[in-house]
């Protein structure tokens, strides 16, 4: 029995979690849950999974909870990022998926790993922040990290069997986002609202505008870096626009080993979860007729151009990709709001980016530092102009 630990419970990894779950009751249950301030919805899953351990953002969501669950029985709740790091550690969960937003997901991730727990990791910008601590301890822990991202995860089914020093290649697959076929020039004005409608995947806001402006798989390379231990000249990009072949693996000897599916977050949502075995799933399948053709172009980095910044910041390394990933959280925020605009989020996290006096070989306190300095300056320059 899989007794699951679930970070980000509300969200859209979190709630494909919980479908897959339910879809296997005699094989995975939740016994802990996290998640930040959706207290509506986190009451009903509390309800009908009974986790033993709950968090929620800080104390006034814990209270709101409690209230909602007034009656029924009451699992223990806790809040903050102590709050996500027990749930974590959970005694009763042998296996934690890590489905928050955002580099919040560090301390967990590693208090999961201090605890043994085997980890499902949807939060990529856990290794972006990182990864050279997270890894270690892994590492030293002897803990599995099993990845969730869908193009991580067809690259971890491509590598089943096959030696690593056989791979030439890893090739990252990208849908464009959603202004795959707007100009730069027109990207000046677009909307919140059309940011946020992406061509292939239904996912969180933050992910979609990252999907949007490329940061997503700038962060996806970095990821894949510490995942596969390969160097960035052998982790290449393409553009898909179908999003139905999730990423490729090619070995030295040319053959290209590809994972293919409908997009459908469930399938390496599971696979983390079933792995090594593969279970049923209720998903839809894949038709190859009915799609008839799939797209392809060359990835282009000077539209992209946080694409090309994100293999910069992982190259250089040290805190780069800290603050690389901070600065996006402040800026991807800020274009939510209304407060800039599309382009700006490029802007924004180039300039701050610039400005970073990097730390080779971090420790995570230095880590942090560099994520909270981040934080500052990009905010500072949304307040005195950029
Ligand atoms: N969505 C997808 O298909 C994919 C997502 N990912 C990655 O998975 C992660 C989750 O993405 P996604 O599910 O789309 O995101 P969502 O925005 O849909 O969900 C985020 C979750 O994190 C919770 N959360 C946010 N801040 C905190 C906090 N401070 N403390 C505790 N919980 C918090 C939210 O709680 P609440 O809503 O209650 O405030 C919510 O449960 C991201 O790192 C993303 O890049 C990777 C591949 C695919
Ligand atoms: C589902 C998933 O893994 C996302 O990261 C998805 O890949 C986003 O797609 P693009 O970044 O390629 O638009
Ligand atoms: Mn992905």
């Amino acid at each position: 029995m899989k007794q699951i630990a679930l970070l980000g419970s509300t969200g859209s990894v979190g709630t494909s979690t919980l479908d897959v779950v339910e879809q296997h009751p005699g094989e995975f249950s939740v016994v802990a849950m996290a998640a930040g301030t959706n207290v509506d919805l986190l009451a009903r899953q509390v309800k009908k999974f009974q986790p033993e351990l709950v968090s929620v953002a800080h104390a006034e969501a814990a209270a709101a909870l409690a209230e909602r669950l007034g009656g029924s029985a009451m699992p223990e709740i806790v809040y903050g990022v102590e709050g996500l790091e027990q749930v974590a550690r959970h005694e009763s969960a042998n296996f934690v998926m890590t489905a928050v937003v955002g580099s919040v997901g560090v301390s967990p991730t590693l208090a999961a790993i201090e605890a043994g727990k085997t980890i499902g990791l949807a939060n990529k910008e856990t290794l972006v922040s990182a990864g050279p601590v997270v890894m270690k301890a892994a590492k030293e822990k002897g803990v599995t990290i099993i990845p969730v991202d869908s193009e991580h995860s067809a690259v971890f089914q491509c590598l089943q069997g096959e030696r690593r020093e056989d791979v030439s290649r890893i090739i990252l697959t990208a849908s464009g986002g959603s202004f795959r076929h707007v100009s730069r020039q027109e990207l000046e004005n677009v909307t919140v609202a059309e940011a946020l409608a992406h061509p292939n995947w239904s996912m969180g806001a933050k992910i979609t505008i990252d999907s949007a402006t490329m940061m997503n798989k700038g962060f996806e390379v970095i990821e894949a870096h510490w995942l596969f231990d390969l160097p960035y000249e052998q982790i290449d990009t393409i553009l898909h626009y179908e999003s139905i072949i999730h990423s490729m693996v090619e070995y030295k000897d040319r053959a290209v080993m590809a994972q293919l599916g409908t997009p459908d977050m469930r399938v390496p949502i599971q696979y983390a979860l079933s792995y090594p075995e593969r279970m049923n799933l209720d998903s839809e399948p894949l038709d190859l007729v009915k799609l008839g053709t799939l797209h392809f172009a060359a990835m282009d980095f000077e539209r992209y151009p946080l694409l090309q910044l994100a293999y910069d910041c992982g190259k250089a390394g040290g805190t780069h990709p800290a603050v690389l990933n901070a600065a996006n959280e402040v800026a991807v925020d800020l274009f939510l709001k209304g407060a800039i605009r599309f382009l700006e989020i490029e802007t924004i996290v180039r300039k701050t980016c610039e400005a970073h006096q990097g730390v080779n070989h971090p420790t995570l306190e230095e880590i942090f530092a560099a994520d909270r300095w981040a934080r500052s300056f990009a905010s500072d320059l949304y307040t005195v102009g950029l």
